[in-house]
């Protein structure tokens, strides 16, 4: 996700928040600056030609295409990011987003950057292609093509010491969700790649991170209350990603937006639903030990890794297609996405952003909301009649 621009580096918008009146003048703080990788002005398609088919992906102000270098023939993701979004300058998001990419790139698990070109309007960051695409397709398919649960354990120990990797250096994720987590094939299912800093930040001791962005269904208690955000905030969505991959559904997603929220605040999540039959118990431990309020009482990603679920082995080798897994840990609501107006140009993914947790009526609708007939592809657990009355909505006085 990309993030839209504060207003100005120095702007300081007094926003209301739960009724407490807050500063939000920290917009630009937790940003890189420096990179090494050259920033190139000569043509791009003078050294890419771009490989017709849908788009990778689409986001507010990028979109993805798939390209091959005309040099090497190798296969690349690039990334085209507009510079000015909503009249604001957003280079130096995008400068953070590159220096994050070369923080990260000792980690196998984070998608390696390659080159950058910049034109008037755009910057492109030139990607190592993850072939397999985004967890998410194996978290809603059929049952037969979901995520087995040794493969969910694989994977997870893969995100984990991503996450570790970033986390050891100041470095917060803030969108962690099944959409940015790639793969680098999907048959055979080959390994993670982690994506899309956009909303990336640095926490560090001395100096307080409080930003009101990310997805809803994945956004931690911490974020819709405006309190700090430090690296505890991707263990909760990790707890999310992890009960996303188990079962196929979304642990907090609501109805509407309030709902979702509402759910998240509360901790709305029942470990005894019919979705959760069949996991293993130290999987259900694991989502435990993560889906906690209190940032503090949360496993960092270190002490994830050490946990009893990801120490269980292997099963026995089972003969070629034996067909269904049979466990009840797979998915159990098909997705058909329907994408109206796609055409060529791909998928439009679903992205629900979250500007401001006060301005929930501002949030961008999910496309798929509002265009498709479908089934949803994630369950509605909770549901409450009651208003999420404490929200309040003050017109004009948005962060971004
Ligand atoms: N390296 C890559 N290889 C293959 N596909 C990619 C790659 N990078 C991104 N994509 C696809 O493009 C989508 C959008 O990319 P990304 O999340 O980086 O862009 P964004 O504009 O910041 O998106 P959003 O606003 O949706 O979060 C990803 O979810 C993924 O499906």
């Amino acid at each position: 996700m990309i993030p839209e621009c504060p207003r100005s580096a120095e702007s300081q918008s007094r926003t209301r928040c739960y009724g407490q009146v807050v500063e939000a003048n920290q917009s630009r703080s937790g940003l890189l600056s420096d990179i090494r990788t050259p920033i190139k002005t000569d043509a791009f398609h003078d050294h890419y030609s771009l490989i017709p088919g849908r788009e990778l992906g689409r986001g507010k102000f990028a979109v993805v295409k798939k390209y091959v270098e005309k040099c090497t023939g190798k296969v690349y993701a690039a990334k085209f990011m507009r510079k000015r979004r909503k009249g604001q300058d957003c280079r130096l998001e995008i400068i953070h987003e590159i220096a994050v990419l070369e923080l990260a790139t000792s980690s196998p698990w984070v998608v390696d950057l390659h080159e950058v070109y910049e034109t008037a309007s755009e910057m492109i960051l030139v990607l190592e292609f993850a072939a397999g695409g985004e967890i998410f397709n194996q978290c809603v398919a059929e049952r037969d093509e979901a995520f087995k649960p040794e493969d969910v354990r694989r994977l997870m120990r893969q995100i984990l010491e991503g996450i570790a990797y970033l986390h050891k250096n100041s470095v917060v994720h803030l969108d962690l969700k099944p959409q940015n987590i790639l793969l680098t094939s999907d048959s055979p299912l080959g390994d993670i790649k982690i994506v899309d800093f956009g909303l990336s930040r640095m926490v560090s001791s001395n100096q307080e991170l409080r930003e009101i962005m990310g997805t809803p269904e994945y956004v931690a208690p911490e974020i819709l209350n405006y309190e700090p955000i430090s690296t505890a905030t991707d263990m909760w969505s990790i707890g999310v990603l992890a009960y996303m991959m188990l079962t196929g559904t979304s642990p907090f997603l609501g109805d509407d937006k309030q709902e979702t929220f509402l759910n998240i605040s509360q901790i709305n999540i029942s470990y005894s639903t019919e979705e959760l039959q069949g996991i293993e118990q130290p999987a259900i431990d694991f989502m435990k030990s993560l889906l906690i309020k209190e940032p503090q009482q949360r496993a960092t990603a270190e002490e994830c890794l050490q946990h009893p679920w990801l120490q269980l082995p292997p099963p026995p080798k089972e003969a070629e297609g034996a067909g269904d897994t049979a466990s009840g840990q797979t998915c159990s609501v098909p997705l058909t996405i329907s994408e109206s107006g796609e055409g060529e140009q791909g998928p439009v993914s679903e992205e629900l952003i979250v500007m401001a947790a006060y301005t929930l009526g501002q949030c961008r609708q999910s496309d798929k909301e509002s265009i498709t007939p479908e089934p949803k592809a994630v369950s509605k657990r909770f549901k409450f009649e009651e208003p999420f009355g404490t929200l309040q909505e003050v017109p004009g006085e948005f962060i971004f």
